[in-house]
């Protein structure tokens, strides 16, 4: 079987890059079909009393009892897309390589136009995930970097740069201990990524 290299990016909590999780052409067609056959929706939300558009495009995706809220809507996710759970095998397969065994239930498939397009800085840490959620991110089309602080003392914020094809494992206790952001950047390309995520079903 294809065995998969991995970066250690952190050992506590585990911060994990696999650059080549899929192969060019995979992740080129990955990419395609997600892009063309999903019904990509930009929410408008309200914060703070306030209406926003989300600055990127997104599909929640999942088995029919991971329902899930998110800034302050419900979401009830669209059944699985062959391409995305595809790759949520391989993912689920991958970890297990590394004694990681997560069954991921659910996705949020997020669709950044260019680098303008982003993603603000949050934990993903919902009740809904559970004590210490482990979150696998898979990164296809243009390269660009998350950006990573901790909440508590005095370490450095970082960059995590996410090649085409490549998976993030942000591991059992990354949400508790650091924040994570898509800033904008001036950089061309679309990018799309899935966060694969177990939503302990009410
Ligand atoms: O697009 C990314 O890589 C980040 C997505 C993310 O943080 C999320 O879906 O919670
Ligand atoms: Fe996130």
């Amino acid at each position: 079987m294809h065995t998969t290299c991995w970066e250690r990016l952190l050992d506590s909590p585990a911060l994990r890059l696999a650059p080549g999780f899929l192969d060019r052409l995979q992740a080129d067609e990955v990419l395609a079909r997600l892009d063309g056959e999903l019904e990509w929706q930009r929410p408008r939300l309200r914060l703070y009393g306030r209406e926003h558009t989300l600055p990127r495009r997104q599909v929640w995706m999942g088995d029919a009892e991971a329902r899930y809220r998110y800034s302050g809507q419900d979401f009830t996710p669209e059944p699985w897309h062959p391409a995305a759970a595809w790759v949520r095998d391989r993912v689920q397969a991958c970890l297990a390589q590394i004694d990681v065994p997560a069954r991921f239930n659910s996705v949020l498939l997020n669709r950044y136009a260019d680098g303008e397009e982003r993603m603000g800085w949050h934990s993903d840490d919902e009740p809904e995930l559970g004590e210490a959620p482990i979150i696998a991110a898979v990164s296809l089309g243009a390269e660009r970097p998350l950006r990573m602080r901790w909440k508590h003392g005095v370490g450095k914020p970082f960059n995590v740069w996410l090649p085409h094809g490549s998976l993030l494992l942000m591991g059992a206790g990354c949400q508790a201990a650091l924040q994570h952001a898509l800033l904008p950047r001036r950089l061309p390309g679309l990018r799309i990524s899935l966060t694969f995520r177990h939503v302990v079903p009410r």
